[in-house]
């Protein structure tokens, strides 16, 4: 099996970046998460903290507490042989946090980017080393889920794409190796049914409750597509909804429920609303 690095930097400790950063810890790697501000690293330290609690509350091993260090400089990725931004999916951002990261880490650190849905290309486009950089894109949440998606760009060298491959299988993880196109495999096809079930409940063809329960049980999957939306977050899936517009026109123009939601704050479990009210954050 491929040999973790012993050092993972994480760009962006919110949602993803904690789950990403509990996942490399458990299978043994150090992991610095750099986020925006003191406080944001102290809330991303307890993110971090909070998963690896449960963790260990099924039996589970988990590392020593100084195997995970947060703070608010890139510097400290000067170390790391992997670094994963996992910022806001907004290509400003990502443009930034990704010229930070290349800036502090070495020649030959593996850098890449959780995005949902930006192009892997666009992204590498202003890299000076765009053949150590691809995408990881992990999934909501990340403890639960098994699957890691490899976005391979033009410039990504096959030695990378083997390398992060080999990472995901060390952290317990199945790959699948996309070719950077818009929303990859995963995106392009959750949030076709994600913009439909909006457009369906603007349409009162039934409840959200119904519509989710439809999926749920016809088609078995674990978790309806609006409940799925709050999960992963509204503003989440309108990002990537207008990534998708650009690329394919009308068909993943978002409805204007989701903006509207996304506009007066209800942004899903985060909030505590979206199309469902939340207790548990
Ligand atoms: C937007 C994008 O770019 C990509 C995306 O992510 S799209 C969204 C993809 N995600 C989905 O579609 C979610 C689909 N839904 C599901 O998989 C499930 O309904 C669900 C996992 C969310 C909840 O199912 P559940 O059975 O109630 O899960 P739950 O028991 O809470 O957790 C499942 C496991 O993960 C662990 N887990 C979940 N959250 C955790 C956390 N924050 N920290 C540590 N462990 C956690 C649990 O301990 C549990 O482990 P075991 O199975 O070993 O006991
Ligand atoms: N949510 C989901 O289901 C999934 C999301 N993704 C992708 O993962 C990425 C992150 O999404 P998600 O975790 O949901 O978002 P969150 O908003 O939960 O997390 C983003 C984190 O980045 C921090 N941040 C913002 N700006 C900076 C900066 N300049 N430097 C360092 N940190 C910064 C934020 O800090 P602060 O809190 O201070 O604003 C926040 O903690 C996006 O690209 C998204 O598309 C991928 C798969 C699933």
């Amino acid at each position: 099996m491929t040999t973790l690095p012993e050092t993972v930097g994480v760009l962006g400790g919110g949602r993803m970046g904690a789950g990403i950063a509990h996942a490399f810890l458990l299978a043994g790697a150090r992991v610095h998460v750099v986020e925006r501000d003191a406080e944001s690293a102290d809330a991303a330290r307890e993110r971090v903290q909070t998963a690896l609690a449960r963790s260990a509350q099924k039996g589970i091993e988990i590392p020593d507490a100084d195997d995970l260090t947060t703070g608010v400089g890139t510097d400290a990725f000067a170390d790391a042989g992997l670094v994963i931004e996992a910022v806001p999916e907004d290509r400003a951002f990502k443009l930034d946090a990704l010229a930070r990261i290349e800036g502090a880490v070495r020649d030959d650190a593996v850098v890449a980017s959780n995005t949902s849905s930006i192009s892997i290309d666009a992204l590498a486009g202003a890299m000076r080393r765009p053949q150590r950089f691809l995408g990881l894109h992990f999934f909501n949440p990340v403890p639960a889920s098994a699957l890691v998606e490899v976005v391979t760009g033009v410039a990504t060298t096959p030695e990378v794409v083997r390398a992060a491959t080999g990472w995901v299988e060390a952290i317990g993880k199945t790959a699948v190796v996309v070719r950077d196109a818009p929303g990859f495999a995963s995106s392009r096809l959750g949030v076709a049914l994600g913009l439909e079930a909006i457009r369906m409940l603007e349409e009162g063809v039934a409840s959200a409750h119904d519509i989710d329960t439809a999926m749920e049980l016809g088609y078995r999957h674990p978790m309806g597509p609006l409940r799925t939306t709050d999960i992963v977050g509204l503003d989440v899936r309108l990002g990537i909804a207008e990534e998708l517009e650009r690329a394919f026109g009308a068909r993943f123009t978002p409805p204007a429920l989701l903006r509207d939601l996304v506009a007066q704050g209800h942004l899903g479990r985060k909030t505590g609303r979206g199309f469902y009210e939340w207790s548990e954050r």
